[in-house]
């Protein structure tokens, strides 16, 4: 018998109530009792959903009330002192190291512990640091008690836990150790810990856990067959039995040694990588290791061709047997909104084209059932819902495709080199040096989110809710003119979120209610679906920049999300390539920097955060991918004249290793992520000869933290030492629209403090 799994679920709850909660406990306004109260029913709600939907095989112990590579971190023990030293209860200290605590009346002030993007997608986990004295405990049993929670509801599950080595390659390194230090060497360390907690498990009647390890996909795991073979043969005799997730990826070559791990079933991606079945099935063949596979993707909304789903399975049935095939879903499916069911404004035939979480667990239920030979009502008309999906991708606009296909190299770069662009600029925009400027938003205030909503509801006209964001506008203007800062933006109060704004205005693009997808901790955002091609059928930001520039002499500079981030924050179509999808929107984008020039605006920032997200997994993919993303951002930057500064800016700044990219973008101006890591990044800048102005941002937004004047004049001391004085813009590390006006104000206001004195005191060239 064919068996159906889910290898994990959203935790934003129905109605978005764990969000509520957990920001509502944050502010004081509920008790860890109500938390935990909300938790608990959100943790059985989820389980039910699962089960009523057919699912064999439960996912449990990958709930997190922030991040689940952060719980692993704290349910081992590891609590860096200045979390442990604040005398928090335990629940205060696991959200001090998500997201930092500042409590000036206590005297207490700590940072958050480093976020990362995991794998390739917009979610981030929580890296606590880690050194070579770090020591575990089992803290708490988290997969344990939620086991038991399940079971006490009737619902058996089966546990899920990060394996030891992902576990070990995702956390940070600590500033204070060596720097040759890897986290992967504390293995021995932390292998006592998992034996304990896996056989906490068997003892308890745990019959089969889910141990995650996504790191298997990427190129380094290959070289790590004698520590994959320790630790499996470690844990097996004392773990239930085990299942390995290999998510986001193929295993590639790492094959070669996990066909002889003592495990259970090895999970396979075949939502991104089917083609990697054939080579696995062969490997697996003669051993007795069974099959899980990933069939209905984790990552996309769309409704499964279960048809072809099938086939794929009956290529495994007929090789290994059904008893030693299972199928489940890519990845967990945290990257997916919770239900289809709530979305009352799309169209039935749009309707029929999507399945998100709730959905995709019938469908893995439906796969297994149609496996064992009864295709149920949902398989039928599923083969029905791809009939028709593929019908209507038949359709296309073809003006768009003609002007993808009519792309010239002339269309891909600015008219002059970046020296003479920067002369014609100088004069254009006077701005003195290290000119002082924002990433864009400004606070998204209560104030501004419910006029939003009010106007959603049809509870104040267009009129009203234009008005009440020009308001903003003008106060964004008059703050920064308080302020005294140099080149300026309009605040993007109009924006719900910098990609499905744009998504809202693009033909090519449906969007939903209530899709809301995690990004970190309590934050979501509900990204936009393309279905069909793209284009602007008008102007989308030109409005709001002219009238904030109409408010100022100051350059005010117009503020546009990329192709690349807008299409990696959206959910893509399935039909077309990312290449085709990311030039269409570099079209479209390209004709929104003309019309910012032409309406006067002499600055436009083409943000890009998500350029080094999107990289491949493996670097066997990188050129290919590297070539079009860089191609769309210098398509849809190209179309202006010397004299506008093109500026870009990227939150995720690991460039090492494709600096020749980031430069190959030729923007003008960039703004990088700087504030965390240790100025290292612009020996990266430095030794490439990056020529172009640069703003690493002196100060990190993610939290209420105010940097201090002194602090912000040291950071530009050592930037001007890395780079040419000449080419530094002072800027933050991102966005501002997460924090409130009053610690935004106190830490611009020393922003500016010490670019002044840098003006002075700083020998520019
Ligand atoms: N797409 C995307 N990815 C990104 C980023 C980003 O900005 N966008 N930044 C980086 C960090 N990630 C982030 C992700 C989300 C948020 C964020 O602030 N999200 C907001 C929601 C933003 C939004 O969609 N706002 C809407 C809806 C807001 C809302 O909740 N409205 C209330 C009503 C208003 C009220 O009473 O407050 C409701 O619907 O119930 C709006 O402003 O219109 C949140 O979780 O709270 C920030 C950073 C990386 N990835
Ligand atoms: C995640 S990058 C954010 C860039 C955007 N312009 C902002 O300031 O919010
Ligand atoms: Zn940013």
């Amino acid at each position: 018998m064919v068996k159906s799994a889910v290898l994990g679920y959203p935790r934003i709850g129905v109605g978005r109530s764990m969000k509520k909660i957990i920001e509502s406990y944050w502010a004081g306004n509920a008790s860890a009792e109500q938390l935990q109260e909300t938790a608990k029913s959100v943790r059985k709600e989820r389980w039910e959903t699962i089960k009523n939907a057919g699912v064999d095989i439960i996912p449990s112990g990958e709930f997190t009330l922030y991040d689940q590579l952060l719980d692993h971190s704290y349910n081992f023990g590891v609590i860096p002192e200045r979390y442990a030293s604040q005398q928090l209860n335990g629940l205060d200290t696991y959200f001090a190291m998500g997201r930092g605590r500042q409590d000036k009346a206590k005297g207490v002030d700590v940072v958050a512990c480093e976020m990362g993007k995991y794998f390739d997608s917009n979610y981030h986990v929580v890296k606590v640091p880690h050194a070579p004295n770090t020591e575990f405990k089992l803290n708490q049993n988290q997969q344990l008690a939620e086991y038991e929670e399940a079971k006490a509801l009737g619902i058996i599950t089966r546990p899920v836990i990060f394996g030891p080595i992902t576990y070990l390659s995702l956390v940070a390194k600590s500033r204070e150790a060596p720097a040759d230090f890897e986290p992967l060497s504390l293995l021995d360390k932390l292998l006592p810990v998992y034996k304990e907690l896996l056989s906490q498990l068997k003892g308890a009647g745990v019959e089969h856990v889910q141990i995650d390890e996504p790191i298997l996909v990427l190129d380094k795991a290959e070289a790590w067959g004698s520590e994959y073979k320790k630790v499996y043969e470690a844990l097996a005799p004392v773990a239930p039995k085990i299942t390995i997730t290999s998510s986001y990826g193929r295993v590639g070559k790492s094959i070669e040694y996990l066909k002889s791990l003592p495990i259970y079933a090895l999970h396979l991606d075949l939502d991104r990588e089917p083609k990697q079945l054939d080579e696995v099935l062969a490997a697996l063949k003669s051993t007795d290791i069974n099959i899980e596979l990933g069939l209905v993707s984790g990552r996309n909304i769309w409704k499964t061709d279960l048809k072809a789903a099938k086939a794929l399975a009956e290529k495994a049935v007929s090789e290994l047997s059904s008893e030693r095939v299972n199928v489940s879903t890519s990845s967990s499916l945290l990257h997916t909104p919770i239900s289809v069911k709530v979305e009352k404004k799309l169209t039935s035939e749009q309707l029929s084209w999507l399945s998100f979480a709730e959905e995709k667990c019938e469908e893995v239920a439906a796969l297994a059932q149609a496996l064992n030979g009864k295709e149920s009502s949902l398989f039928e008309q599923n083969t029905k819902d791809i009939a028709a999906r593929r019908e209507f991708e038949r359709s296309s606009d073809s003006a768009v495709r003609d002007r993808v296909a009519s792309i010239s190299e002339e269309m891909l770069s600015r008219k002059s080199p970046f020296a003479t662009r920067r002369e014609a600029q100088k004069k254009h925009l006077n701005l003195p040096k290290f000119p002082t400027t924002t990433i864009g938003s400004f606070p998204q205030t209560k104030e501004i989110r419910q006029a939003r909503a009010k106007f959603t509801k049809g509870e104040i006209t267009k009129e009203e809710y234009e008005k009440a964001m020009e308001a903003e506008i003008q106060n964004a203007v008059d703050f920064q003119t308080k302020v005294g800062l140099d080149l300026f933006v309009h605040g993007e109060p109009e924006r719900n979120d910098m990609v499905q704004y744009f998504g809202e205005q693009l033909n090519g693009f449906i969007f939903t209610q209530l899709g809301w997808v995690q990004s970190y901790g309590s934050r979501y955002v509900r990204p936009p679906i393309v279905v069909s091609d793209v284009s602007r059928p008008s102007p989308m930001t030109v409005r709001w920049s002219a009238y904030a520039q109409s408010l100022t002499d100051k350059p005010m500079k117009g503020m546009l999300t990329g192709p690349v981030t807008i299409l990696n924050w959206s959910f893509p179509r399935a039909d077309v390539s990312k290449e085709v999808q990311s030039k269409q929107l570099a079209l479209a984008l390209r004709d929104e920097v003309v019309d910012l020039a032409n309406a006067g605006i002499k600055a436009i920032q083409v943000d890009e955060p998500a350029i080094r997200e999107g990289l491949p997994l493996r670097k066997a993919d990188w050129d290919n991918y590297l070539t079009w993303a860089v191609d769309s951002f210098r398509l849809s930057t190209s179309g202006v004249g010397d004299d506008t500064q093109v500026h870009s800016h990227f939150c995720y700044s690991d460039f090492g290793d494709i600096f020749p990219s980031i430069q190959r973008l030729d923007a003008d101006v960039i703004s990088i992520e700087a504030s965390k890591a240790d100025l290292k990044l612009l020996d990266v800048f430095k030794s490439y000869g990056y020529s172009n102005e640069i703003g690493p941002g002196v100060y990190d937004i993610h939290s209420p933290r105010v940097p201090g004047e002194q602090e912000i004049k040291d950071r530009l001391e050592a930037m001007a030492k890395v780079l040419p004085a000449d080419n530094l813009i002072v800027n933050p590390d991102c966005g501002l629209k997460t924090r409130g006006w009053k610690e935004t104000e106190e830490s611009l206001s020393n922003l500016v403090a010490a670019a002044r004195w840098a003006r002075s005191s700083l020998v520019t060239a």
